[in-house]
């Protein structure tokens, strides 16, 4: 087991390219938010933006736009059942699965671009699969693409019901080790709990920062956020998951220092200064 350390995040967010503009920092597409979950999408892409994912566009129920750009005026936002193979054509990173809810024509569609995008070799595209999304894909039978870097960020449970590997033995590396490589022959592998495993080419990190004053809604919906944001940005995969969760987590634990529990927006709003901060350690 490898501890995730600051180091593997500072070495992972760099200075800014003086001469860069926003196309060189990643187009992401956020695709979830039902009508009774819309909060979900709103969380990712607060994350995605503030992380300083290039350009964030958000598919989702019609009835979310109004309140994403209330809120986020930087995101674009369009249905998540209108031109989405267009919009999963033209983006880097696509995070699927935040809130939206049993929406299968939606995931099955996704699925079914990538892999067009991927016959054409046109280029490496990055899959994020998070929350309801993971639950479709263990109830429904979905095989994951293949050839595309993807990243899974289940809970204990979505892990459970995804892998078939019960909560209580998901402490047993070689048995989530096995059970991932069943789904997928290269995904990553966030395991979210209070101590956060990753599993990345034949590896295991653990966690070893963050607190139960995360435990509240919309906390993993965040940290996806921040995967696609750092995953549009930074690379090998691999490194920017670990660079993410890791900051996800010391922010909320410096957080801590000064409130009871951490919301998942608080965690957001601290994303750009604890980056400068990694980016300034780096040598
Ligand atoms: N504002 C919004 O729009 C929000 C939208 N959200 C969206 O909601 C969707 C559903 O996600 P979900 O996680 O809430 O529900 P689900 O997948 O059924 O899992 C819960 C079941 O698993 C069990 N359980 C056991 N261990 C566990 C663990 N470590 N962590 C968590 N659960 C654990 C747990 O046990 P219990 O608590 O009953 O003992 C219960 O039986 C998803 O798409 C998400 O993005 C949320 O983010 C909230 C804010
Ligand atoms: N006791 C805890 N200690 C540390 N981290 C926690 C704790 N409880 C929850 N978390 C973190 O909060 C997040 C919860 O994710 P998830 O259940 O998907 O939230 P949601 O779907 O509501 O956004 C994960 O990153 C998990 O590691
Ligand atoms: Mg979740």
């Amino acid at each position: 087991m490898i501890k995730i350390t600051k180091n593997i995040a500072e070495s992972v967010v760099q200075k800014r390219d003086k001469h860069s503009y926003k196309g060189k920092y990643g187009r992401v597409l956020i695709i979830g938010g039902n009508e009774n979950m819309g909060g979900a999408v709103i969380m990712n892409a607060q994350a995605a933006v503030y992380s300083g994912a290039g350009l964030v566009t958000v598919a989702t129920h019609p009835d979310n736009k109004a309140p994403l750009h209330a809120r986020l005026p930087e995101v674009m936002v369009t249905d998540y059942k209108k031109e989405l193979e267009n919009q999963v054509r033209s983006a880097d990173v696509v995070l699927i699965g935040s809130g939206i809810g049993e929406e299968l024509a939606v995931l099955k569609a996704t699925f079914a671009a990538l892999e067009g995008v991927l016959q054409q070799g046109e280029r490496k595209q990055t899959l994020i699969v998070d929350g309801s999304a993971l639950t479709m894909l263990a109830g429904a039978g979905l095989t994951l693409p293949e050839g595309v870097a993807t990243v899974l960020t289940p809970h204990q449970m979505e892990w459970q019901r995804l892998s078939g590997v019960k909560i209580a033995d998901q402490k047993d590396q070689e048995k989530n080790q096995k059970a991932l490589e069943s789904l997928s022959s290269s995904a990553i592998l966030v395991l979210k709990s209070e101590a956060t495993q990753v599993y990345w080419n034949h590896d295991c990190f653990e966690l070893t920062v963050g607190g139960p004053y995360q435990a509240t809604g919309g906390m993993g919906d965040t940290l996806a956020g921040m995967v696609a944001g750092f995953t549009a940005q930074f690379t090998p995969c691999g490194s920017a998951v670990l660079a993410a969760v890791y900051s996800h987590s010391a922010i909320a634990e410096e957080l801590s220092q000064r409130a009871y529990v951490t919301l998942p927006s608080e965690i957001a709003k601290g994303i750009p200064a604890f980056m400068k901060k990694l980016a300034d350690q780096e040598s």
